[in-house]
């Protein structure tokens, strides 16, 4: 008998190709809708390999009832939906799509970045809505980004890639991990501080640690506080890394100027969300690696995972490092 693949959503034909010829593969038929839990329950039952989206907890009762599941491949390089622990005592790799999606997550984060201070969407608002009625000297005026300071929270790969697109601009960099990283300080002038520094010195707040126990929650109404009065905060990795009642308090009250997120505790947002009431928001459905390149390539690296681990192979990308190939 085949293996047997699920994967949660419907993906192109050419990207499944590779496994069909070999595997079993089933896949839930919407593009645009959720795979229902009890769908994913019954076919982790039957499954050898699961192919997952970050939208879906692949949590202990999934992995429990996945008694022959080898691999989970998710297509995404942040795992925090996925119970890494539960999988580990079972000898389940878990696989994720880190690289491939850098430098367009960059370029989005980077965009948010100049929308969100250049009041690019409002601006693009007010002409369709016929509210130009003249040229006026600071009509819709907005934040440099240029010679101003970024803070970049999270200096991996894609913060990384953000701070290079940030010497372009002749921004001087900030930066907070919990361990230094020299090659942005040598390559980018990038400058290491601590979390409190960060804060109280950026113009420019840039969201891009992944969401784990240690960084849930931690842009607090406090932080918020202590952040300029003219910062933006930008928010590209999870939505649980802040608190929104407190961000929508610090927007509203002017304690800062404006937020650009991509990101949201409860995803998708509803359309009624108190954040999205603000003109200084620029909110974008998670598509920080939405170009169609990144997320082929994405697509393809869980594919390529799986024939690996199914194949008796090491994967490409492993997250859970202390799993061992039999
Ligand atoms: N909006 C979107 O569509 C996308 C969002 N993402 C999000 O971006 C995140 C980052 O991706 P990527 O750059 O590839 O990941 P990396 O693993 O390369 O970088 C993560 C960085 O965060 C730092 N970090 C981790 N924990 C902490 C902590 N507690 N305090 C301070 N810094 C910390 C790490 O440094 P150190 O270990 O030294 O602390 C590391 O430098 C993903 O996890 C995902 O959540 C990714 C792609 C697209
Ligand atoms: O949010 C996207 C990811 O790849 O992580």
């Amino acid at each position: 008998m085949k293996p047997y693949i699920y994967i949660t959503r419907k993906l192109p034909d050419h990207i499944v190709e590779p496994l069909s010829q070999k595997y079993e593969v089933h896949m839930w038929e919407r593009e645009d809708v959720p795979v229902p839990r009890e769908t994913l329950l019954e076919e982790a039952k039957k499954a050898d390999a699961l192919l997952t989206m970050l939208s879906e907890r692949v949590d202990e009762e999934v992995i429990e009832v996945g008694e022959n599941v080898k691999v989970i491949a998710n297509l995404a390089v942040g795992f925090d939906n996925v119970n890494v622990d539960a999988a580990t005592r079972k000898g389940i790799a878990i696989c994720n799509t880190p690289d491939v999606l850098t430098d367009s997550t960059a370029d989005l984060t980077v965009a948010l970045l100049m929308a969100t201070a250049r009041r690019v969407v409002e601006a693009a608002e007010f002409v369709k809505q016929g509210q130009w009625k003249s040229w006026s000297p600071l009509l819709l005026a907005g934040h440099d980004i240029h010679h101003q300071t970024i803070g970049i929270f999270g200096m991996g790969s894609i913060g990384e890639a953000v701070a290079k697109r940030a010497t372009g601009f002749d921004m001087n960099i900030l930066y907070h991990n919990r361990s230094r990283k020299q090659s942005a300080e040598e390559r980018l002038g990038a400058q290491y501080c601590t979390f409190d520094e960060l804060v109280a010195k950026s113009d420019f707040v840039v969201c891009l640690a992944p969401l784990t126990d240690e960084t849930r929650n931690i842009f607090t109404k406090d932080v918020f506080k202590r952040m300029k009065r003219s910062a933006i905060f930008i928010n590209a990795s999870r939505g649980p890394l802040v608190d929104e009642e407190a961000l929508y308090r610090a927007l509203k009250n002017g304690d800062i100027a404006g937020a650009g997120l991509d990101v949201f505790v409860q995803e998708p947002i509803g359309a009624d969300h108190p954040l999205l009431t603000l003109p200084n928001v620029v909110a974008l459905p998670h598509i920080g690696s939405s170009s169609v390149d990144s997320r082929s390539k994405m697509m393809e690296l869980c594919v390529e995972n799986i024939d690996l681990i199914l194949s008796g192979k090491e994967p490409k990308t492993l997250v859970n490092k202390q799993w061992v190939l039999k």
